[in-house]
């Protein structure tokens, strides 16, 4: 038999059985609540002075007994009916008011974070015997207000037909959020959070605006952004608690499935976040995490994408159960996976040793085949720079060959090495590495452990720069910027600025960007060149030759 829940303190056990007998109750599908139910909830809770609340699913059964305080009661965590993606939740709160106080802003909160079927509180108004009702539901406008609430009435006025009522409603909730959601092969739908203290709101707009890339990668439709710049960070919800409710009852409204904030998260922010939605929360880290895991190909770049997701998941591991598999569930209910979730931290760190002892060995293999052609004395050249900007394109243009390009973040995460010929029987070995990116947490830099070793080897730096992105100036120090922390910094560099063809139509339609690009690329003495048209090459291969061939002075024939 299961017991009331709540505030039980100091009642008599008559009572507590009282309340326990009300789990026998079974409200007929057409009705909310029935006349004798309303009346009982009524007297028990006059006679405990407390609230008292039930929640009652879609086949009429009591499935949640709760107890209050005079002014309020608590929901417990809805374990055994989880959101999902449904609309509603699948249960109906009925509760009690001791002062014939009208539904308050704390109820309305709880329908709509909570998803409720419906919400009905049930008083005697002071003076009078009549048993009163009010009731409130979501409101399937897609903006403006979240509920709709009615009059206070007598119960017995009440007209509603429950069943045809709750599937009316959330078949209309259903369509407010598909035609707020597009149509497409998203995986998720999710809520864009931005949250700082730091920098302009032009810095958290262009953040944001990756950060929405970042998603489109991952296959995860943005529905809506959020940024907040608040004088100092709430160390539990990084914004206002308030604020961050409007965030989720607005993002529930949306259909949204996740929350994702541009900011790291510490564990306890993403516990007590959780603990107010069942959407997921995640972090532009674990984003990014998500996207190397599902973008690794390589036996090399599996181990250590795992290896950053479960470094990063372990700290945060403290939570209990629900919510560190949300937190581990990853996007489309993925990542390091639902079985592993269950593994308690010791066995974690087991594979994170064995995953460590992995790396090692291969570490090992590639140490080999790059001291063979260190041996070979063939000069060695990196191509870096931010994701997307055209690297792995410029490798194919120049070495001929098809490496796998897309117009999506880290599209390469393995290192690609290609031989490029010069006249007289010269080469060079170039390697395509994974792209930069901004707040690149130090976990994942790990990630990229091959493709540093890559780097730690080059004669040269081939820095590529997507010269028609309008971010290019900060793409450019934030690559310079990791460099240095990669202590790269004093490699020699070549600044390659690309997509030089988008130049032109940047000239006509923003003359001013056109003129700050050329600047830029000319006072740091940049090769202007398109990666798609092979003949704008020919000035970056002749300074290759240059830098690493001096004494030859021969034309290059091509
Ligand atoms: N218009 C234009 N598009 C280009 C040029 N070079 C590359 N692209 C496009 O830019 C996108 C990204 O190119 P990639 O070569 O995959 O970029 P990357 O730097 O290797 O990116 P990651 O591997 O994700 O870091 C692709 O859609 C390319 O077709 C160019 O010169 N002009
Ligand atoms: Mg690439």
């Amino acid at each position: 038999m299961k017991e009331p829940i709540g505030n039980l303190s100091g009642l008599k056990s008559s009572q507590i059985n009282a309340l326990e007998r009300l789990y026998r109750r079974r409200v007929p599908p057409a009705e909310f609540c029935t006349q004798e139910l309303a009346a009982r909830l009524i007297e028990l809770s006059s006679d405990i002075r407390r609230q008292v609340a039930i929640l009652i699913n879609r086949q009429g059964i009591v499935e949640y007994v709760v107890v209050g305080d005079e002014k309020g009661v608590v929901i417990p965590e809805l374990r055994d009916y989880p959101l999902g993606r449904r609309t509603l939740r699948g249960l109906r709160l009925i509760h009690t008011h001791l002062r014939g106080e009208q539904i308050t802003e704390d109820d309305l909160t709880d329908l709509s974070l909570l998803r409720l079927d419906l919400l009905a509180t049930l008083l005697i108004l002071p003076g009078r015997e009549q048993i009163m009702a009010q009731l409130a539901w979501l409101s399937p406008a897609p903006s403006g207000q979240s509920a709709i609430t009615d009059p206070i009435i007598p119960f017995d006025r009440v007209d509603l037909d429950f069943h045809h009522f709750v599937t009316e409603l959330e078949a209309e909730l259903e369509r407010a959020s598909q035609s707020t959601a597009q149509a497409g092969n998203a995986l998720e739908r999710a809520i864009l959070i931005s949250v700082t203290v730091e920098g302009t709101r032009q810095e958290a707009e262009d953040s944001i605006a990756e950060l929405r890339e970042l998603a489109r990668t991952a296959r995860i439709e943005a529905l809506d952004e959020f940024i907040q710049r608040p004088r100092s960070l709430n160390p539990r919800y990084v914004m206002g608690e308030g604020k961050m409710r409007d965030v989720v009852i607005r993002a529930l409204q949306r259909g949204a499935t996740m929350l994702i904030f541009d900011q790291e998260l510490n564990p306890a922010q993403i516990r007590s976040i959780s603990a107010m939605t069942e959407l997921k929360v995640i972090d532009r880290s674990q984003l990014i995490l998500d996207i190397f895991g599902r973008r690794a190909k390589s036996l090399d770049g599996k181990v250590q994408v795992e290896l950053a997701q479960l470094k990063y998941l372990l700290p945060r591991l403290t939570g209990r159960g629900v919510q560190m598999s949300r937190l581990m569930g990853g996007i489309g209910g993925r990542g390091p996976g639902e079985t592993k979730l269950e593994t308690d931290r010791r066995r974690i760190r087991d594979r994170i040793a064995s995953l460590e002892r992995d790396l090692q060995e291969l570490s090992r293999g590639r140490e080999q085949r790059r001291r063979q052609r260190v041996k070979a004395g063939i000069p060695i050249i990196s191509i870096v720079g931010y994701t997307n900007a055209g690297k792995s394109t410029l490798l194919n243009a120049l070495t001929q060959s098809e490496v796998f390009t897309e117009d999506l973040l880290f599209a390469t995460l393995d290192t690609s090495t290609r031989r490029l010929r010069f006249p007289r029987e010269r080469e060079v070995i170039i390697t395509d590495t994974v792209g930069f990116i901004r707040s690149l947490p130090k976990s994942l830099l790990g990630a990229f452990k091959a493709t540093l070793e890559e780097m730690r080897d080059a004669d040269l730096l081939l820095h590529v720069v997507d010269a028609s992105n309008p971010r290019f100036e900060a793409q450019v120090s934030q690559v310079e910027r990791i460099l240095e922390e990669l202590e790269l910094g004093d490699k020699r560099q070549l600044l390659v600025f690309n997509k030089s063809d988008l130049l032109t139509g940047l000239r006509k339609s923003d003359m001013l960007a056109f003129l700050r690009v050329r600047h830029y690329a000319r006072s740091r003495g940049a090769i202007m060149l398109s990666a798609r048209d092979r003949k704008s090459l020919t000035p970056l291969v002749d300074e290759l030759q240059r830098l690493f061939w001096p004494e030859e002075t021969a034309p290059l024939t091509d």
